[in-house]
């Protein structure tokens, strides 16, 4: 580990002195200079960038045609940012391009004298076109870490925080031994990480794309999906928020996670939302697979809740993979909708976030607090946990009646308040009075509960409604 913490200790964004030199340099104020300097770049290294897709064995063209769309494709401060890139050693040529995606290109580099550095790289090249920054927003807002971010407005400050933000990112999981691209430098809005690769300069194929010999290597892939969800969440400390088989590589027989760049930490105010879709999305993936996946609800678990709680130790694949063939895991249909409920349920991460406007629901059993949702009655640490946030429904329930619902279409919690120590001791009249009493209220609650049927047509109509 010493090794891997002196490879990416050394990796300290350096931004600053890009902002202050791009300060001075930004040819976007159109100073002659800066275009001089532009042209001189050009004339360096435009002949060894090659924005095209990468072919197959494809060496950089050293044509002036290739030069008119470098030209095109970047724009004079990034051609700076990757000329310090070059002269810093890291590579000296752009192959081609392998990705264009919404938020950046993505494009294959390396040097020509592999005496130097046999090294490959993926350099990702960030998109500041406004339209994508909406969508940014959400994931900066809140995020403590980059709680002074100004401007959001400025596209170019943006897109730095954002590639900023995915090398941090990719720091924590590389330093959490979480199989990703190893970061090597950060120039502003061009990352440079480790490239991950099947030969010829080809990239290794997405989950998606990903040739699945049998259905075990279909079950080992969704095990190591949610082995990285899992610490990512507990020992990074993060959220991935886009994770699919779109932003995950198999690279040497091994699942890598890529695309940080909008993840969260857990505290982020919409980071348990995004965590359950992530596992939404991965679920959907590998149903279509056609292998049995766990419930939701009991995967939010299994990646939130501590080794003490879960009863695992997070350094043994083993544990982690006994607890999973351990869960149930989803037979019908009727198991999408408890999935949709628990996907719907308005999350406070504790009692103490709950808005004045939730506490009057809460009070009716209606809000689940984060520790109430991820645990049910069976479960041996429902008491433990959640017996400071144990939901205030009106009465015990002793038999096995399923989650009902109230009229707000609310999950209502499962949790019922551990029973207090003292009724062990109380007379059997009164025992019998106050189940005779707890009977009755049931009865009563059951006539105004909403039906299976009903909630199923209910989910159904919200889920066309979309
Ligand atoms: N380090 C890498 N090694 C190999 N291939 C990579 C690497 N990083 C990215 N890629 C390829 O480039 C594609 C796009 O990368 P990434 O998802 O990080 O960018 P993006 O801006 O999110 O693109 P998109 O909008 O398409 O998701 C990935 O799906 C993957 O196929
Ligand atoms: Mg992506």
């Amino acid at each position: 580990m010493a090794d891997l913490e002196e490879r990416v200790a050394h990796l300290e964004v350096d931004t600053d002195a890009e902002s202050s030199d791009e300060e001075v340099q930004g040819p976007s104020n159109g100073n002659v200079k800066s275009i001089k300097e532009t042209e001189k770049i050009l004339e360096k290294y435009g002949d060894r960038i090659n924005t095209g897709s990468l072919k197959k064995g494809q060496k950089v063209t050293k044509d002036k045609a290739n030069r008119a769309t470098v030209e095109q494709v970047l724009d004079p401060r990034t051609m700076r940012f990757l000329a310090k890139i070059i002269n810093k050693g890291i590579i000296s040529r752009i192959n081609g391009c392998i990705s264009t995606g919404k938020e950046a290109n993505v494009y294959h580099g390396d040097h020509e004298d592999k005496s130097i550095n046999d090294k490959e790289y993926a350099v990702k090249i960030y998109k500041t076109s406004i339209l994508v920054f909406k969508d940014r927003e959400r994931y900066v807002d809140g995020e403590f870490r980059f709680r002074n971010t100004k401007n959001q407005s400025n596209p170019r400050k943006m897109v730095k925080v954002w590639a900023e933000k995915e090398f941090r990112n990719l720091k924590r999981l590389y330093m959490g031994g979480i199989p990703c691209p190893e970061p090597v430098e950060l120039r502003s809005h061009v990352l440079v990480m480790e490239y991950l690769t099947k030969g010829e300069a080809q990239p290794s194929p997405k989950l998606r794309d990903h040739a699945f010999k049998d259905t075990d290597d279909i079950v080992k892939f969704y095990y190591e999906m949610l082995f990285h969800m899992r610490r990512m969440f507990r020992e990074c400390r993060l959220v991935h928020a886009d994770l699919s088989e779109y932003n995950s590589i198999v690279h040497n027989d091994k699942l890598y996670i890529i695309d940080v760049s909008q993840s969260v930490e857990p505290e982020h105010p919409m980071a348990l939302d995004f965590l359950r879709m992530d596992i939404k999305n991965v679920n959907d993936f590998f149903s279509r697979k056609k292998i049995n996946v766990f419930p939701e609800r009991l995967l939010f678990q299994y990646i939130t809740e501590s080794c003490k709680v879960l009863g695992i130790n997070d350094n043994s694949v083993e544990e982690m993979r006994r607890y999973l063939d351990a869960l149930p895991l989803k037979e019908d249909h009727d198991q999408d909708v408890e999935d949709e409920v628990f996907r719907s349920v308005h999350l406070v991460r504790s009692l103490n976030h709950l808005d004045e406007r939730d506490f009057e629901r809460f009070t009716q059993g209606s809000v689940a607090t984060f520790n109430e949702l991820v645990h049910d009655d069976e479960s041996p640490t429902g008491s433990e946990s959640s017996s400071s946030e144990s939901s205030a429904s009106e009465s015990e329930s002793d038999d096995e009646e399923e989650d009902s619902e109230d009229d707000t279409g609310e999950f209502t919690s499962p949790r019922s308040p551990a029973a207090p120590k003292g009724k062990k001791f109380e007379d059997k009249d009164e025992k019998k009075a106050r189940k005779e009493a707890a009977k009755a209220a049931k009865q009563e609650k059951r006539k105004t509960k909403m039906k299976k049927h009903v909630k199923k047509k209910l989910i159904n109509k919200r889920k066309t409604g979309k």
